[in-house]
Protein backbone atom coordinates (compact mmCIF):
# COMPACT_ATOMS: atom_id res chain seq x y z
CA UNK A 1 0.00 0.00 0.00
CA UNK A 2 1.74 3.07 -1.42
CA UNK A 3 1.35 6.63 0.58
CA UNK A 4 1.29 10.16 -1.37
CA UNK A 5 4.98 10.22 0.20
CA UNK A 6 6.01 7.12 -2.14
CA UNK A 7 5.00 9.04 -5.01
CA UNK A 8 8.62 9.14 -7.14
CA UNK A 9 8.04 12.68 -8.56
CA UNK A 10 6.02 15.89 -8.88
CA UNK A 11 1.76 14.95 -9.66
CA UNK A 12 0.32 17.67 -11.78
CA UNK A 13 -3.44 17.79 -11.95
CA UNK A 14 -4.72 19.40 -14.67
CA UNK A 15 -8.53 21.10 -14.14
CA UNK A 16 -8.39 22.58 -10.72
CA UNK A 17 -12.53 22.58 -10.41
CA UNK A 18 -14.74 21.42 -8.27
CA UNK A 19 -13.47 17.94 -8.33
CA UNK A 20 -9.89 18.33 -9.24
CA UNK A 21 -9.98 21.02 -6.22
CA UNK A 22 -11.25 18.77 -3.70
CA UNK A 23 -8.74 15.65 -4.76
CA UNK A 24 -5.69 18.78 -4.45
CA UNK A 25 -7.03 19.75 -1.18
CA UNK A 26 -7.22 15.86 0.23
CA UNK A 27 -3.69 15.46 -0.72
CA UNK A 28 -2.36 18.20 0.46
CA UNK A 29 -4.23 16.93 3.75
CA UNK A 30 -2.48 14.09 3.74
CA UNK A 31 0.51 15.46 3.48
CA UNK A 32 1.31 15.40 -0.29
CA UNK A 33 4.21 17.81 -0.86
CA UNK A 34 3.19 20.79 -2.14
CA UNK A 35 6.44 21.20 -3.89
CA UNK A 36 5.78 18.18 -5.39
CA UNK A 37 1.95 19.18 -6.74
CA UNK A 38 1.12 21.80 -9.94
CA UNK A 39 -1.52 22.63 -11.37
CA UNK A 40 -2.38 23.14 -15.10
CA UNK A 41 -6.22 25.58 -15.36
CA UNK A 42 -5.93 28.54 -16.67
CA UNK A 43 -8.46 30.72 -14.31
CA UNK A 44 -9.22 27.74 -10.95
CA UNK A 45 -12.24 28.70 -9.26
CA UNK A 46 -11.71 31.42 -6.18
CA UNK A 47 -11.47 28.93 -3.51
CA UNK A 48 -8.64 26.72 -5.57
CA UNK A 49 -7.06 29.45 -6.43
CA UNK A 50 -6.60 30.52 -2.70
CA UNK A 51 -5.59 27.14 -1.45
CA UNK A 52 -3.54 26.61 -4.03
CA UNK A 53 -1.59 30.06 -3.73
CA UNK A 54 -2.06 29.43 0.29
CA UNK A 55 -0.02 25.97 0.22
CA UNK A 56 2.42 27.26 -2.70
CA UNK A 57 1.28 24.92 -5.14
CA UNK A 58 2.90 25.77 -8.88
CA UNK A 59 0.49 27.22 -11.02
CA UNK A 60 0.58 27.07 -14.72
CA UNK A 61 4.16 26.38 -14.75
CA UNK A 62 6.08 26.21 -17.77
CA UNK A 63 8.35 23.57 -17.36
CA UNK A 64 9.54 21.00 -14.15
CA UNK A 65 9.83 18.25 -16.33
CA UNK A 66 7.57 15.00 -16.94
CA UNK A 67 5.16 13.90 -13.78
CA UNK A 68 5.08 10.63 -11.68
CA UNK A 69 1.37 11.36 -12.23
CA UNK A 70 -1.26 13.06 -14.28
CA UNK A 71 -4.43 13.41 -13.03
CA UNK A 72 -6.99 14.58 -15.70
CA UNK A 73 -10.35 16.56 -14.45
CA UNK A 74 -11.22 18.64 -16.85
CA UNK A 75 -14.43 18.26 -18.16
CA UNK A 76 -15.01 15.61 -21.01
CA UNK A 77 -16.01 18.02 -23.63
CA UNK A 78 -13.07 19.88 -23.35
CA UNK A 79 -10.70 16.47 -22.95
CA UNK A 80 -9.66 16.60 -26.88
CA UNK A 81 -8.34 19.97 -26.51
CA UNK A 82 -6.69 19.67 -23.26
CA UNK A 83 -5.19 16.47 -23.97
CA UNK A 84 -3.73 17.42 -27.48
CA UNK A 85 -2.13 20.60 -25.36
CA UNK A 86 -0.70 18.60 -21.85
CA UNK A 87 0.04 15.28 -23.17
CA UNK A 88 3.25 16.16 -24.43
CA UNK A 89 4.16 16.63 -21.18
CA UNK A 90 3.80 13.46 -19.97
CA UNK A 91 6.65 10.81 -20.43
CA UNK A 92 6.86 6.80 -20.75
CA UNK A 93 7.27 6.48 -17.33
CA UNK A 94 4.13 8.87 -16.37
CA UNK A 95 0.93 7.18 -14.53
CA UNK A 96 -2.47 8.91 -16.64
CA UNK A 97 -4.96 8.73 -14.07
CA UNK A 98 -8.37 10.22 -15.35
CA UNK A 99 -11.91 11.29 -13.04
CA UNK A 100 -13.77 12.71 -16.83
CA UNK A 101 -16.88 10.99 -16.68
CA UNK A 102 -17.25 8.82 -20.31
CA UNK A 103 -13.66 8.77 -21.30
CA UNK A 104 -12.83 5.40 -22.03
CA UNK A 105 -9.47 4.06 -21.86
CA UNK A 106 -9.19 3.71 -25.48
CA UNK A 107 -9.70 7.07 -26.00
CA UNK A 108 -6.75 8.63 -22.93
CA UNK A 109 -4.56 5.88 -24.28
CA UNK A 110 -5.09 7.46 -27.84
CA UNK A 111 -3.04 10.77 -27.43
CA UNK A 112 0.16 8.90 -25.33
CA UNK A 113 2.75 6.90 -26.94
CA UNK A 114 1.70 2.75 -27.03
CA UNK A 115 2.32 1.37 -23.49
CA UNK A 116 0.87 4.24 -21.42
CA UNK A 117 -0.04 3.27 -18.12
CA UNK A 118 -3.86 4.99 -18.00
CA UNK A 119 -6.57 4.52 -15.18
CA UNK A 120 -9.98 5.54 -15.43
CA UNK A 121 -12.24 6.86 -12.53
CA UNK A 122 -15.39 8.00 -11.57
CA UNK A 123 -15.21 10.17 -7.81
CA UNK A 124 -18.19 11.96 -6.41
CA UNK A 125 -18.50 15.22 -4.96
CA UNK A 126 -18.49 14.28 -0.91
CA UNK A 127 -15.07 14.11 -1.65
CA UNK A 128 -14.69 17.36 -0.63
CA UNK A 129 -15.21 16.35 2.76
CA UNK A 130 -13.47 13.19 2.69
CA UNK A 131 -16.53 11.12 2.17
CA UNK A 132 -16.11 10.22 -1.78
CA UNK A 133 -16.18 6.90 -3.22
CA UNK A 134 -14.47 6.41 -6.48
CA UNK A 135 -14.90 3.60 -8.70
CA UNK A 136 -11.39 2.85 -11.46
CA UNK A 137 -10.14 0.62 -13.63
CA UNK A 138 -6.42 0.37 -14.81
CA UNK A 139 -5.50 -0.29 -18.18
CA UNK A 140 -2.29 -3.50 -18.50
CA UNK A 141 -0.02 -1.14 -18.90
CA UNK A 142 -0.56 0.18 -14.77
CA UNK A 143 2.25 -1.22 -12.99
CA UNK A 144 1.63 -3.10 -9.63
CA UNK A 145 3.29 0.38 -8.00
CA UNK A 146 1.39 2.72 -9.95
CA UNK A 147 -1.74 1.19 -9.10
CA UNK A 148 -1.12 1.25 -5.14
CA UNK A 149 -0.15 4.83 -5.96
CA UNK A 150 -3.22 5.69 -7.89
CA UNK A 151 -5.12 4.00 -5.22
CA UNK A 152 -3.38 6.31 -2.95
CA UNK A 153 -4.35 9.45 -4.32
CA UNK A 154 -7.70 8.81 -4.73
CA UNK A 155 -8.24 7.34 -1.29
CA UNK A 156 -7.43 10.65 -0.05
CA UNK A 157 -10.77 11.49 -1.02
CA UNK A 158 -12.86 8.52 0.52
CA UNK A 159 -13.34 4.88 -0.57
CA UNK A 160 -11.70 3.56 -3.60
CA UNK A 161 -13.30 0.18 -5.44
CA UNK A 162 -11.51 -1.01 -7.93
CA UNK A 163 -13.24 -3.27 -11.07
CA UNK A 164 -11.40 -4.98 -13.81
CA UNK A 165 -14.46 -4.99 -16.53
CA UNK A 166 -14.40 -0.84 -17.90
CA UNK A 167 -17.93 -1.31 -18.77
CA UNK A 168 -19.29 -1.05 -15.03
CA UNK A 169 -17.42 2.42 -14.94
CA UNK A 170 -20.44 3.91 -16.68
CA UNK A 171 -22.73 2.35 -14.33
CA UNK A 172 -20.49 3.38 -11.32
CA UNK A 173 -20.85 6.95 -12.96
CA UNK A 174 -25.07 6.65 -12.97
CA UNK A 175 -24.88 5.12 -9.33
CA UNK A 176 -22.78 7.24 -7.11
CA UNK A 177 -20.73 9.54 -9.46
CA UNK A 178 -24.10 11.35 -9.89
CA UNK A 179 -26.12 9.83 -7.01
CA UNK A 180 -25.06 12.94 -4.57
CA UNK A 181 -27.03 14.85 -6.78
CA UNK A 182 -30.27 12.10 -6.94
CA UNK A 183 -30.06 12.61 -2.69
CA UNK A 184 -29.81 16.29 -3.15
CA UNK A 185 -32.84 16.31 -5.33
CA UNK A 186 -34.50 14.02 -2.61
CA UNK A 187 -33.79 17.01 0.22
CA UNK A 188 -35.27 19.96 -2.45
CA UNK A 189 -38.08 18.04 -2.93
CA UNK A 190 -39.28 16.33 0.47
CA UNK A 191 -38.73 20.53 1.50
CA UNK A 192 -40.78 21.50 -1.20
CA UNK A 193 -43.77 18.62 -0.21
CA UNK A 194 -43.11 19.87 3.22
CA UNK A 195 -43.92 23.88 2.43
CA UNK A 196 -46.49 22.91 0.23
CA UNK A 197 -48.61 20.70 3.10
CA UNK A 198 -48.16 23.42 5.15
CA UNK A 199 -44.57 23.94 6.81
CA UNK A 200 -42.66 27.34 7.15
CA UNK A 201 -40.47 26.98 3.85
CA UNK A 202 -37.20 27.74 6.08
CA UNK A 203 -38.23 24.82 8.69
CA UNK A 204 -39.18 22.20 5.81
CA UNK A 205 -35.58 23.16 4.25
CA UNK A 206 -34.29 22.43 7.74
CA UNK A 207 -36.15 19.25 8.79
CA UNK A 208 -35.35 18.14 5.06
CA UNK A 209 -31.59 18.52 5.73
CA UNK A 210 -31.48 17.10 8.73
CA UNK A 211 -33.32 13.86 8.14
CA UNK A 212 -31.44 13.14 5.08
CA UNK A 213 -27.97 13.78 6.71
CA UNK A 214 -29.21 12.06 9.74
CA UNK A 215 -30.45 9.02 7.95
CA UNK A 216 -26.93 9.06 5.78
CA UNK A 217 -25.19 8.45 8.96
CA UNK A 218 -27.43 6.07 10.53
CA UNK A 219 -26.77 4.90 7.89
CA UNK A 220 -22.86 4.64 7.94
CA UNK A 221 -22.32 4.39 11.79
CA UNK A 222 -24.71 1.30 12.05
CA UNK A 223 -23.91 -0.28 8.96
CA UNK A 224 -27.20 -1.95 9.25
CA UNK A 225 -28.66 -2.96 5.79
CA UNK A 226 -30.94 0.59 4.32
CA UNK A 227 -34.06 -1.97 3.76
CA UNK A 228 -33.76 -3.12 7.90
CA UNK A 229 -33.35 0.87 8.65
CA UNK A 230 -36.32 1.28 6.41
CA UNK A 231 -38.26 -1.14 8.37
CA UNK A 232 -37.29 0.32 11.75
CA UNK A 233 -39.20 3.68 10.35
CA UNK A 234 -42.24 1.91 9.68
CA UNK A 235 -44.58 1.09 11.92
CA UNK A 236 -47.56 -1.63 11.18
CA UNK A 237 -49.91 0.64 9.57
CA UNK A 238 -49.03 4.29 10.27
CA UNK A 239 -48.07 6.77 8.86
CA UNK A 240 -44.65 5.73 6.93
CA UNK A 241 -46.60 2.66 5.82
CA UNK A 242 -48.51 5.64 4.05
CA UNK A 243 -46.00 7.55 2.14
CA UNK A 244 -44.56 4.04 1.33
CA UNK A 245 -47.11 2.74 -0.24
CA UNK A 246 -46.73 5.53 -2.79
CA UNK A 247 -43.28 5.57 -2.90
CA UNK A 248 -42.88 1.67 -3.52
CA UNK A 249 -45.40 1.64 -5.97
CA UNK A 250 -44.07 -1.03 -8.70
CA UNK A 251 -45.03 1.14 -11.70
CA UNK A 252 -44.50 4.93 -10.64
CA UNK A 253 -42.63 4.55 -7.43
CA UNK A 254 -38.65 5.24 -6.61
CA UNK A 255 -37.75 2.06 -7.60
CA UNK A 256 -38.75 2.20 -11.37
CA UNK A 257 -37.68 5.78 -11.25
CA UNK A 258 -34.25 5.35 -10.04
CA UNK A 259 -33.70 2.40 -12.91
CA UNK A 260 -34.95 4.90 -15.37
CA UNK A 261 -32.29 7.53 -14.20
CA UNK A 262 -29.80 5.29 -13.66
CA UNK A 263 -30.05 3.76 -17.27
CA UNK A 264 -30.25 7.57 -18.75
CA UNK A 265 -26.54 8.46 -16.94
CA UNK A 266 -25.02 5.59 -17.59
CA UNK A 267 -26.33 5.61 -21.20
CA UNK A 268 -25.00 9.22 -21.15
CA UNK A 269 -21.62 8.28 -19.98
CA UNK A 270 -21.50 6.22 -22.84
CA UNK A 271 -22.23 8.93 -25.47
CA UNK A 272 -19.61 10.84 -23.81
CA UNK A 273 -17.03 8.04 -24.64
CA UNK A 274 -15.13 9.42 -27.46
N1 LIG B 1 -18.67 17.19 -10.30
C1 LIG B 1 -18.88 15.91 -10.09
O1 LIG B 1 -19.76 15.49 -9.32
C2 LIG B 1 -18.02 14.89 -10.76
C3 LIG B 1 -17.20 15.24 -11.81
N2 LIG B 1 -16.47 14.28 -12.45
C4 LIG B 1 -15.64 14.65 -13.57
O2 LIG B 1 -14.67 15.55 -13.12
C5 LIG B 1 -14.32 16.41 -14.19
C6 LIG B 1 -14.35 17.83 -13.69
O3 LIG B 1 -15.66 18.12 -13.25
P1 LIG B 1 -15.93 19.34 -12.28
O4 LIG B 1 -14.80 19.47 -11.33
O5 LIG B 1 -17.31 19.20 -11.81
O6 LIG B 1 -15.87 20.52 -13.37
P2 LIG B 1 -15.32 22.00 -13.19
O7 LIG B 1 -15.80 22.75 -14.38
O8 LIG B 1 -15.61 22.48 -11.82
O9 LIG B 1 -13.73 21.77 -13.29
C7 LIG B 1 -13.02 21.72 -14.48
C8 LIG B 1 -11.89 22.70 -14.39
O10 LIG B 1 -11.08 22.56 -15.56
C9 LIG B 1 -10.76 23.90 -16.00
N3 LIG B 1 -10.30 23.94 -17.37
C10 LIG B 1 -10.98 24.31 -18.48
N4 LIG B 1 -10.18 24.27 -19.55
C11 LIG B 1 -8.96 23.88 -19.10
C12 LIG B 1 -7.72 23.68 -19.74
N5 LIG B 1 -7.56 23.89 -21.05
N6 LIG B 1 -6.67 23.27 -19.00
C13 LIG B 1 -6.82 23.07 -17.67
N7 LIG B 1 -7.98 23.27 -17.02
C14 LIG B 1 -9.04 23.66 -17.73
C15 LIG B 1 -12.06 24.64 -15.74
O11 LIG B 1 -11.89 26.02 -15.86
P3 LIG B 1 -13.16 26.92 -16.35
O12 LIG B 1 -14.21 26.76 -15.30
O13 LIG B 1 -12.56 28.30 -16.40
O14 LIG B 1 -13.58 26.37 -17.68
C16 LIG B 1 -12.38 24.15 -14.34
O15 LIG B 1 -11.67 24.89 -13.37
C17 LIG B 1 -15.31 16.15 -15.31
O16 LIG B 1 -14.70 15.43 -16.33
C18 LIG B 1 -16.41 15.34 -14.67
O17 LIG B 1 -16.97 14.41 -15.56
C19 LIG B 1 -16.47 12.98 -12.05
C20 LIG B 1 -17.27 12.59 -11.01
C21 LIG B 1 -18.11 13.50 -10.28
O1 LIG C 1 -22.75 15.08 -14.40
C1 LIG C 1 -21.64 14.67 -14.78
O2 LIG C 1 -21.44 14.42 -15.97
C2 LIG C 1 -20.54 14.46 -13.77
C3 LIG C 1 -20.08 13.03 -13.77
C4 LIG C 1 -20.68 12.43 -12.54
C5 LIG C 1 -21.15 13.59 -11.78
N1 LIG C 1 -21.01 14.70 -12.44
Amino acid sequence: MATLSDIPGRVLLVGAGKMGGAMLEGWLDLGLDPARAAVIDPAPPAEVAALIEARGVALNPLNGGPPAVMLLAVKPQVAPDVLARVAGLADAGTLIVSVMAGRTLGFLQSYFPAGAAVVRSIPNTPAAIGRGVTVAVANGAVSPDQMNIADALLRATGGVEWVEDEALIDVATAVSGSGPAYVFLLAEALAAAGAQAGLPADMADRLARATVAGAGELMVRTGIDPAQLRRNVTSPNGTTAAALAVLMDEEKGFGPLLSEAVAAAARRSRELAG
